[in-house]
């Protein structure tokens, strides 16, 4: 031991001794010593450096620790603990008191505008950097946790709050519930600009209950406050924490129809119950939702999916949810209400909440539609319909929002559906393409959304209250222009990508030999990029705080962006570009109708209106059809029907969801309203179809010119055709037909002039209305000879003018319409009588070798043979007729 010296010292209120070898410099300890005891506990700095030098003298002194029983190193860790220690109280305590400080402050005095701002803005930005993919390279993106096996992933769907947030929120919402809500945020809360984000969860139940007290229906309807303040709560209670269908998704939309509510004065037009009806409606409208749609419920045939038989299971639920609540006296608000009352707000809340269902959109629109010109609102069945769009106005109103606010929510909607496509990648379902990362980028999914299902919806509403068309339809306008824009941008860089990747092909082609060239050539599809959005795009949606910056401007491209550039975003046909409403149709098996169900009795429909997709089932029906294709590993169909198998028959041919006409139905549709419906979506799929094939025709017809200039001239015949730089608006029959003869027409003289069509010319005298030559299948021999060609015709005999038939065309992956009836346009444009329909007609050598064609293709041989035309045709028509049929198999 005498080799030893002990030494006493303190740190902080400890005594502690350690054991120093004779030759240590004890002066060197001692003053580290002195200098920490000097120091105290709360001088963390001087504490630190003194604990780090004795820990440095000790692995000195004792670098055995045999040697060192109770050692320096002993005494510096007990320092630094104490250390560690105190230093957390004190910041814990420096943390409360600067919260219990900024609360004060919050409480007592508003913050400066200047700080409220620049808070605001850290948040969006600090948003923004958790929730942003493509900013996910700064380290700050809160990725999801990757669901580990299909279980797994199921059981993740439910993203519960935790018991501790729901305590906390409940206990504030308590404390603050009888505050005063100013004038200024009263006046607020009614415009569609509010910005919910920078309220407290208990802030916003605060402001709900405001939309009640304001509306004054807790006076109007005997709804008690407690019981309006524990409804609130435990709606609140019942939303997930999912990245876009949460709490604060149910405020925004019951605030959108609240401002819409003031702003129309809509309590006069339909009266105070229907409001209280519509409010809580949207309070209710997404309860419990997974974070997982409707379409991945039915194909995962989850529990609410097997509950509610695949008919809008989600809604279903909701609705159910918000029952369950009611149930509780405490939260009834209802519990004054007589029986006759209730009824009427649980079929309203019923008919309110099932209509945000998207697989529904198209039949509420055309209904709406429908009545518009006519409008009453003293008819039950009008205002239903009407409170119906006004829940699903305010439920996909975030574009109608300034941007700031608007955008954080895209973000977080495409973090749950890239969640959702990530999901049924790994349990093998089938991918929903509009949520593929894949497939889709911001400015994409917004031009599909915004102009196939947003403004359309926006703008039947505004030609009603007309208040709306500053307030909300032209933000959304804006919203469209501002997505085209974004979009033209990276669909430019896209291109430049794709034409820098072909110039490498080219080049490797002449170093290679020809077997290896892709038979695509120039036009050969180039695999898609993984990044969500590209480096111009980025830039430009990071620079832009506004919709309409002059740097926007700049960038802005002559003939902006139309529909058919945005959705030519994704190259493999159209099941990949379908927006919301056409998958979600197409998932929902099964439609039930709500609209006018005021009467107990049962349904009846609207004045005008179409019938039910379930009462048009015993109609005529494209739906089975659809199903084949959808069956086969087909992207897309056409189908043209004999003109006089309707009229003969007084069938009614509906389509209300797009499909593919060809152009021969087409032009026997228009005109004859009374016999067939056809959805704008289904035109507008038209249009958009028959531009892309009059340029992928001339393509490979030009293609043989290996004249670049001449390729591009004529691809530029398309893409400023009128239809094609016009703002994209549903067009009408007439516009689709005139923009599709313009552009047939101008190419015509094109290849005329530069002597490409001898073929076309040739054969034109024999057949007007067949010109083959515009088809990248130019004889009989290719048509033969090109196994790849999957083409299913059920043609139809000239020979039975008046026989009930149908052409079915379908798609096959190779991206080639089988349709040779197809480019018949000039005639039948020019010249569009009745006596003409025999002309628009294949002639039956034509069809025979289209016969001949089909037998020859290995992917027809499983379907029923051509000789049983007829059978197939009654086959087809007993399939509409929701029979079973042999489906065709096709490869
Ligand atoms: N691509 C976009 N989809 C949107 C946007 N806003 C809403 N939506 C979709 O609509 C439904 C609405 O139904 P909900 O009752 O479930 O909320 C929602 O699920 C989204 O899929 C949008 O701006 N872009
Ligand atoms: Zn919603």
């Amino acid at each position: 031991m005498d080799r030893y010296v002990t030494v006493y010292f303190s740190v902080g209120q400890r005594v502690e001794a350690a054991l120093f070898r004779p030759n240590t410099p004890t002066d060197q300890v001692k003053a580290i010593f002195r200098a920490a005891a000097e120091a105290g506990p709360s001088d963390i700095l001087k504490l630190y450096n003194a604990a780090g030098q004795l820990l440095n003298i000790s692995a000195d002194l004792f670098p055995n620790t045999r040697d060192n029983p109770y050692s320096l190193q002993v005494v510096a860790a007990n320092g630094l603990v104490m250390l560690q220690e105190s230093t957390c109280a004190d910041l814990k305590a420096l943390e409360a008191r600067v919260s219990a400080v900024e609360r004060q402050m919050r409480a007592e005095l508003p913050l400066p505008p200047a700080v409220e701002e620049l808070r605001r803005e850290m948040e969006a930005f600090r948003d923004r950097l958790e929730t942003d993919e493509s900013l996910s390279w700064l380290g700050f993106y809160k990725q999801l946790p990757e669901p580990m096996s299909s279980e797994e992933c199921r059981r993740l769907q439910y993203r519960r709050k935790s018991d501790s947030v729901k305590k906390r929120v409940k206990q504030n919402f308590a404390n603050i519930c009888d505050a005063q809500v100013s004038d200024t945020i009263r006046q607020w809360l009614r415009m569609p600009t509010f910005d919910a984000r920078p309220w407290e969860d208990e802030e916003l139940l605060l402001l709900l209950q405001q939309m009640y007290l304001d509306h004054d229906f807790c006076r109007k309807f005997a709804i008690d406050l407690t019981t309006l303040r524990n409804f609130l709560y435990e709606a609140y209670k019942n939303y997930n924490d999912v990245p876009f269908h949460n709490f604060r998704h149910c405020f925004c939309v019951a605030q959108m129809l609240y401002a819409i509510s003031w702003c129309v004065d809509l309590p006069s037009k339909i009266g105070d119950l229907e409001v209280l009806i519509l409010l809580t409606s949207c309070i209710c409208h997404d309860l419990d939702h997974p974070g997982y749609n409707n379409i991945y419920q039915i194909n995962a045939k989850t529990e609410l999916a097997i509950r509610y038989n695949d008919i809008s299971p989600l809604e279903n639920h909701h609705c159910s949810v918000a029952f369950r609540l009611l149930e509780n006296e405490d939260c009834n608000i209802f519990k004054s209400f007589g029986s006759e009352d209730f009824k009427q707000v649980r079929e309203g809340m019923i008919r309110c909440i099932l209509a945000t269902d998207m697989a529904r959109h198209n039949e509420i629109l055309t209904n709406f539609r429908e009545i518009l010109p006519c409008f009453n609102y003293e008819d039950k069945a009008h205002v239903n319909l009407l409170c119906m769009v006004l829940i699903k106005v305010s439920d996909i109103s975030n574009e109608a929002r300034p941007m700031d606010i608007a955008e954080p929510w895209l973000d977080r909607l495409l973090q749950e559906f890239f969640k959702q496509s990530d999901a049924e990648k790994l349990e093998g379902l089938p991918v929903t393409p509009f949520m593929d990362r894949e497939k889709i980028t911001k400015p994409s999914s917004q031009c599909s959304f915004i102009g196939f299902v947003l403004l359309p919806l926006f703008e039947a509403l505004g030609e009603l209250l007309t208040e709306l068309q500053d307030l909300i339809v032209q933000p959304v306008r804006d919203a469209l222009d501002y997505y085209k824009r974004l979009n033209e941008v990276t669909r430019e860089e896209r291109l430049h990508r794709k034409s820098i990747v072909v110039e490498l092909m080219d080049s490797a082609h002449h170093q290679q030999p020809s077997a290896t060239q892709s038979p695509e050539g120039v036009n050969s599809p180039l695999p898609k990029s993984n990044s969500n959005l590209s480096f111009k795009t980025k830039s430009l949606c990071n620079r832009s705080r506004s919709r309409s910056t002059e740097e926007e401007t700049e960038l802005s491209i002559e003939g902006s962006a139309h529909m058919e550039d945005v959705l030519e975003d994704s190259e493999s046909g159209d099941s990949e570009t379908a927006n919301e409403v056409e998958v979600s149709e197409k998932a929902l098996k099964f439609k039930i109708s709500t609209e006018c169900s005021s009467s107990s009795t049962g349904r009846k429909s609207y004045p005008g209106s179409r019938k039910g997709s379930r009462e048009r089932g015993q109609y005529f029906n494209h739906s089975d059809l659809t199903r084949m294709v959808q069956k086969g590993k087909l992207k897309a169909t056409a189908y043209s029907f004999d003109h006089h198998y309707l009229s003969d028959n007084n069938k009614k041919l509906s389509f209300d969801s797009p499909v593919f006409l060809d152009e021969f139905a087409l032009k026997k549709f228009q005109g004859e309203e009374e016999e067939c419906v056809i959805s704008k979506e289904t035109l507008n799929l038209n249009k958009r179809n028959s531009e892309q094939k009059v340029c992928d025709d001339m393509k490979s017809i030009l293609k043989d010119t290996k004249n670049n200039h001449l390729q591009n001239e004529a691809v530029s015949i398309v893409k400023t055709s009128p239809s094609s730089i016009k703002n994209y608006k549903y067009e009408t029959e007439t516009d689709t037909k005139s923009n599709t003869k313009s552009i047939l027409s101008r190419f015509r003289q094109f290849t005329d002039r530069f002597g490409l069509s001898q073929h076309h010319q040739k054969n034109n005298n024999v057949n007007k209305n067949l010109h083959v030559s515009l088809s990248p299948y130019k004889d009989k021999n290719s048509l033969e000879t090109n196994a790849s060609r999957k083409a299913s015709t059920l043609p139809k005999s000239l020979n039975h003018r008046r026989s009930k038939g149908w052409k079915c065309f379908l798609l096959g992956k190779e991206k080639s319409w089988s349709s040779d009836v197809y480019f018949d346009q000039k005639q039948e444009f020019e010249n569009d009588e009745e006596d003409n329909h025999s002309s628009a007609l294949p002639s039956t050598s034509q069809m025979n070798n289209c016969c001949k064609s089909v037998e020859n293709s290995p992917s027809i041989m499983n379907e029923p043979h051509i000789d049983r035309r007829e059978d197939l045709i009654d086959n087809n028509v007993k399939c509409n007729q929701m029979t079973d049929v042999k489906e065709p198999s096709i490869i």
